[in-house]
């Protein structure tokens, strides 16, 4: 038994936990969005508003110590899904 590393894992399934609680409240949110833009017929993506946020967050993650290229391609992964969602939502 190591403790050492079960005590590592155990604040990693918390941040894991608070990863997944985080992403839910994110797609709440992007749901209610995506209902707006469907009833007032506003396009399901805001290609403006996504390099704003890319280069905010890149430099938050440059002040975080966390690799800028990755946190794009995670920000890319869910954004991505996000607009997924709200073309399905415009289809009806
Ligand atoms: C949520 C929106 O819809 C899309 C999804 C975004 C996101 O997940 O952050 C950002 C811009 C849009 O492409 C929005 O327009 O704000």
């Amino acid at each position: 038994m190591d403790e050492t590393l079960n005590r590592y894992r155990e604040s990693i399934d918390n941040i894991d936990a608070a990863l997944v609680f985080m992403l839910a409240e994110r797609f709440k949110i992007t749901q209610a969005v995506g209902e707006h833009k469907a009833t007032h017929d506003l396009p399901p993506a805001d290609p403006g508003r996504e390099d704003r946020q890319i280069t905010r967050l890149r430099q938050l993650a440059l002040d975080a110590k966390l690799d800028p290229d990755f946190t794009e391609k995670f920000l890319r992964f869910i954004i991505d899904e996000v607009i997924r969602h709200h073309e399905q939502l415009r289809e009806g």
